[in-house]
C-alpha cells in the first residue's frame, strides 16, 4: 500500500522512460555525421551516436520550440512597445556533480541547437572561470574547498548574466584551466550577443548566499534562466567516471610539466586510484551531497544517466 501511494504521489515532473522519449523526435533529422560528433567527444569515453539520437535530439527539438516561443515573445513585447529592442539571449543553465559528464552535455546540445535556422550562434560558458583564483582561495584558507559555494565570485557571475541579458554588445567571462588548477589571467572569453547561451556548472541551480557578509541574497543565477538542466546518475556511477577521468589525466594532460597534478603523474595505479578515490570521497562526493543534489528539483529537465553514460529516463516539468 505504502508504495504504491508514493508511486501515484504528485510530482512537478513528467518521467519519460528512454523508449518513451527517443519516439519525440519526431522528424527532427539527424544533423551530425560521425567526423562532426568525432568533435565532441569527451577525454576518455565516447558517446554514442545512437544516444544523440535517442536522447539528445529530442531534446534538441524541445528547446527549439521553446526558443521559438521566447522569440516570438520578444517579438510581441516589441510590437507592442513599437520599438525593436537589442538582441536578447535565451540562456540555459546545465548543472550537476562533477564529472557527471556536464561539459559534454553541454557540447552535444551546443552542435545541436546551433544546426537550427532560428538560433545559429550558441555561446559556451562555464562556471569554473568564476572561481577565485588559488591565490584568493588560500587567502581565505578554502582551496581545498574549491567547487564548494564559497569558491565562487557569485556577485561577478550574476554581473556577466546581468549584462548577457540585457542585450550588451560584448559581455567578458573570465577562463579557468584545469591543467593548471587555476584562474587564467591572460584569457578571456568573449560574448557577443549570441542567440543561446549554455552556462554549465556545479552551482547554476544553487540559491544561498555563500559569503560571511550577513547580507540575504536577493538574484539567483538561475533568475536569468530561461530553462535548466540538471544531469543527474546514481553516485556509485559518477566516482567511477570520476576515478576513470583520473587515469587517463594522468597518462596525458598531467604528464605536462605544466599541469598542477604533474606529481601525480609518477604514481602506480593502486596509487592513483587512492588518490582520486580521497578526493572524491573529501572534496566532490561532500559538495554533491551537500550543495548540488538538494538543487536537483529546481531544474525543469533532468536526465537520469545510468551506468556508461546511457540516459535513462527524462523528467519534464509541466508548465
Ligand atoms: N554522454 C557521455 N558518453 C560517454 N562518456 C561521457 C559522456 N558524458 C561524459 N562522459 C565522460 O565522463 C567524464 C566526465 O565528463 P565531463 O568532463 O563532461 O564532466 P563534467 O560534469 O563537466 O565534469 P567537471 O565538473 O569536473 O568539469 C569524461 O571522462 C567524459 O569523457
Ligand atoms: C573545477 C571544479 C570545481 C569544477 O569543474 C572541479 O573540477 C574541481 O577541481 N574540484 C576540486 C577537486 C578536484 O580536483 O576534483
Amino acid at each position: 500500500m505504502e508504495s504504491n501511494q508514493s508511486k501515484t504521489a504528485f510530482s512537478p515532473y513528467i518521467k519519460f522512460p528512454r523508449e518513451e522519449w527517443r519516439h519525440l523526435r519526431a522528424s527532427t533529422p539527424l544533423p551530425l555525421n560521425e567526423s562532426e560528433l568525432a568533435a565532441l567527444h569527451g577525454i576518455n569515453e565516447e558517446v554514442s551516436l545512437t544516444e544523440v539520437e535517442e536522447i539528445y535530439l529530442p531534446l534538441s527539438r524541445l528547446l527549439n520550440l521553446y526558443v521559438g516561443a521566447t522569440q516570438n515573445l520578444y517579438k510581441a513585447t516589441n510590437a507592442f512597445l513599437g520599438n525593436l529592442g537589442g538582441k536578447v539571449p535565451y540562456i540555459i543553465g546545465i548543472a550537476g556533480s562533477v564529472a557527471v559528464g556536464k561539459s559534454t552535455t553541454a557540447r552535444i546540445i551546443q552542435a545541436l541547437l546551433s544546426r537550427w535556422p532560428n538560433h545559429p550562434k550558441v555561446d559556451l560558458v562555464t562556471t569554473d572561470g568564476f572561481l577565485y583564483p588559488n591565490a584568493e582561495l588560500e587567502r581565505r584558507g578554502i582551496l581545498h574547498r574549491k567547487g564548494f559555494p564559497e569558491s565562487y565570485d557569485t556577485r561577478q557571475l550574476i554581473h556577466f548574466l546581468a549584462d548577457v541579458k540585457s542585450g550588451k554588445p560584448e559581455v567578458v567571462a573570465p577562463v579557468y584551466s584545469h591543467l593548471t588548477y587555476d584562474i587564467v589571467p591572460t584569457e578571456k572569453i568573449l560574448v557577443r550577443q549570441p542567440d543561446i547561451v549554455i552556462l554549465e556548472g556545479l552551482n547554476v541551480l544553487q540559491t544561498v548566499k555563500p559569503s560571511q557578509s550577513g547580507k540575504k541574497m536577493t538574484v539567483f543565477v538561475s533568475d536569468f534562466f530561461d530553462f535548466s538542466i540538471y544531469v543527474d546518475a546514481p553516485e556509485r556511477f559518477i566516482r567511477q567516471w570520476y576515478v576513470d577521468r583520473f587515469h587517463t589525466l594522468r597518462e596525458t594532460a598531467f604528464r605536462d610539466k605544466k599541469s598542477y597534478f604533474h606529481r601525480f603523474s609518477s604514481l602506480t595505479d593502486d596509487e592513483a586510484n587512492q588518490i582520486a578515490l580521497n578526493i572524491w570521497e573529501d572534496i566532490n562526493a561532500k559538495n554533491l551531497r551537500e550543495n548540488i543534489l538538494p538543487t536537483k528539483q529546481r531544474a525543469q529537465l533532468i536526465l537520469q544517466k545510468g551506468d556508461h553514460h546511457m540516459v535513462e529516463r527524462v523528467e519534464l516539468r509541466k508548465l
